[in-house]
């Protein structure tokens, strides 16, 4: 554990008070007092006061006890959250000079210029270094929340700090109010949000357009991650921003880095030859299609022709198998994967695909939770020795299965990662440890690292180098255990770890713009990335930032 984090032992049988400086102390009456609250949306509103009102405190706090709070402030317990917005977390009033969270609606298309531009005097920060930017439309897999969205975008930022040493105050969360298709929200009165109908695709694309000018008008430097935009905007977005700015897609590029990164030790570990696997995707989303995609790419530098790699992909979406024989207009997104096939089978349900591909991996994207079935789960530890099977799905109650259900279904040697956190299992007198295959692996040391290295923008290369900092972040004892993912504990490390590999990405590639860090070692880029990182026991005037 780094040592300017918080002892993650409670006062009780830890350092005595007085041992502990005057931060640490109060971290400790923190830690305390977060576990003697019974009820989750309530440690959730304890620990976002707190994050509120002494940063340090709550930073230090998740810092040092990170798998306990990341549940919390993040998946699952966020969902929660976001889907009680309007109770627990209203915006701040207009005045308010330290914008916590940023509320936009379509409304303010006409003054975005001003707006934005004039954020530069409100703002803590006069140097904002990233941004997660969401319009509510599809949060984890609960569907539209609307301006709930707000809490995946502070809780993303929260992690960004956490794990990834950035400014808090350089941090700016925001939500794109374009309405809500939410029939409980609309018939809400206490909403926060507009109670209006979703706007259409072609205004939202519009005000995006100018939103995104304005923000790097304002902040040139500024990362913009987009997050939980529904599927149709989502690849819109990142096609149309990727070659201008430096922005990302967590959904789609994000996931797909962390899931090749667990893939990759999958792989390894089912001891079947690249060239032999067969992956099989329940979901076909903007998260489930990145996913492949990446993994396929993965595969072309790895030695395969573009058209054997695509043959090793089957999709399944809630009409069954994608194929492009299938009869429907398949959305363009689905088509580079698409069976080609010109007599694929016109496969309905899950177990037809399975029984069909015999795959080696089945990764869940899909939003439904229980959907690998026990049955499902079998037939996968029949084709396979050591089965793959990743149920992605946020939050708990939308996993497609659940770890337990894994290890039972393949008589404990299915290697299995999730998107929301699960406890360890024992099973036939052994203990088996799940992987959380979660794009907070991924996004926290991108960022970092595309912030420090000044990018223009965040080509392919630069995720691609993520997913390969994070496979090669594994300590040999955690690479012994058969983990597909390091400890949590260690996510400062692991993000500094990506973070020099995305550094050297953006420089072989010449994205890069931080003339300082040129012709540096990897020594010396981690030893810069560690002095940029921000420390939350360092006093201000001790921070580099
Ligand atoms: N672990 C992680 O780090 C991450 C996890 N996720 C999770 O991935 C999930 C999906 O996100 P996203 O891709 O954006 O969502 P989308 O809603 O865009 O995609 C869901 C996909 O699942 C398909 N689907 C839905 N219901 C069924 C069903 N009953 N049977 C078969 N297929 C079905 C949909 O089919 P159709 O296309 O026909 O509608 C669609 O292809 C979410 O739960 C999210 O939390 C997302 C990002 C990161
Ligand atoms: C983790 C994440 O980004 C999601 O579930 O949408
Ligand atoms: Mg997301």
């Amino acid at each position: 554990m780094p040592a300017h984090f918080a002892p993650s032992q409670p006062l009780q049988g830890g350092p005595s008070p007085s041992q502990l400086g005057p931060k640490e102390l109060l971290i400790e009456r923190a830690l305390t007092r977060l576990r003697s609250i019974p009820n989750d949306l309530e440690k959730y509103t304890f620990l976002a006061g707190l994050r509120g009102r002494n940063p340090d405190v709550f930073y230090g706090l998740v810092g040092g006890n990170m798998k306990e709070c990341c549940p919390i402030i993040y998946t699952p317990v966020i969902g929660l959250a976001c889907q009680n917005w309007s109770l627990i977390h209203p915006p701040p009033p207009e005045s308010d000079p330290t914008i916590d969270a940023l509320y936009l609606s379509y409304s303010d298309l006409p003054n975005l210029p001003q707006l934005i531009g004039g954020l530069k005097t409100r703002l803590p920060h006069d140097q904002m270094q990233i941004s997660v930017v969401t319009d509510g439309s599809r949060v984890l897999g609960l569907g539209d929340l609307g301006v709930g969205g707000m809490g995946i975008s502070q809780g993303k930022l929260s992690l960004y700090v956490a794990a990834g040493g950035v400014n808090p105050k350089a941090t700016l969360p925001i939500a794109i109010d374009f309405g809500t298709d939410n029939e409980t929200l609309l018939a809400d009165p206490l909403y926060v949000g507009q109670r209006i109908r979703r706007l259409s695709q072609e205004k939202c694309l519009e005000f995006m357009e100018v939103f995104m000018r304005c923000m790097h008008e304002t902040f040139p430097n500024m990362v913009i991650q987009h997050e939980d935009w529904q599927t149709p905007l989502a690849f819109p977005l990142l096609h149309k921003n990727r070659d201008l700015y430096p922005c990302f897609n967590d959904d789609i590029q994000g996931t797909g880095a962390v899931v090749l990164a667990g893939a990759i030790r999958a792989f390894h570990l089912n001891g079947v030859a690249l060239k032999d696997q067969k992956i099989l995707f329940f979901g076909a989303g903007s998260s489930g299609v990145g996913v492949a995609e990446t993994i396929c790419k993965y595969f072309e530098l790895q030695g395969m022709s573009e058209d054997e790699a695509k043959s090793k992909f089957w999709l399944v979406d809630s009409k069954g198998l994608v194929a492009h024989n299938r009869g429907d207009t398949l959305p363009s997104h689905k088509k580079y994967l698409a069976r080609s096939e010109p007599d694929a089978p016109k496969l309905r349900t899950l177990k037809e695909v399975v029984e069909h591909v015999q795959p080696t991996a089945l990764l869940g994207l899909s939003t439904v939770g229980g959907t690998f079935t026990k049955e499902i789960l079998e037939a996968m530890a029949t084709y396979n020795k050591r089965p793959i099977v990743f149920a992605l799905s946020n939050p708990v109650a939308q996993a497609e299965c659940t770890f337990e259900e894994a290890v039972e279904g393949t008589d404990g040697r299915v290697l299995y990662a999730s998107g929301s956190p699960f406890d360890p299992v024992e099973y036939k007198g052994k203990r088996y440890e799940p992987g959380q295959g979660n794009n907070m692996y991924i996004f926290p040391g991108l960022g970092i690292g595309a912030i420090l290295a000044r990018v223009s923008k965040i080509p392919e290369e630069l995720v691609h180098a993520s997913a390969q900092g994070l496979a090669d972040s594994l300590t040999p004892e955690e690479t012994a255990r058969h983990l597909l993912y390091p400890d949590i504990e260690r996510i400062r490390e692991v993000s500094i770890k990506i973070a020099v590999t995305v550094i050297q990405a953006a420089q072989k590639l010449g994205v890069d713009r931080n003339e300082e860090l040129r012709g540096k070692s990897s020594a010396e880029i981690e030893a810069y990335v560690r002095k940029g990182m921000y420390h939350p026991l360092l006093e201000a005037e001790q921070q580099a930032q």
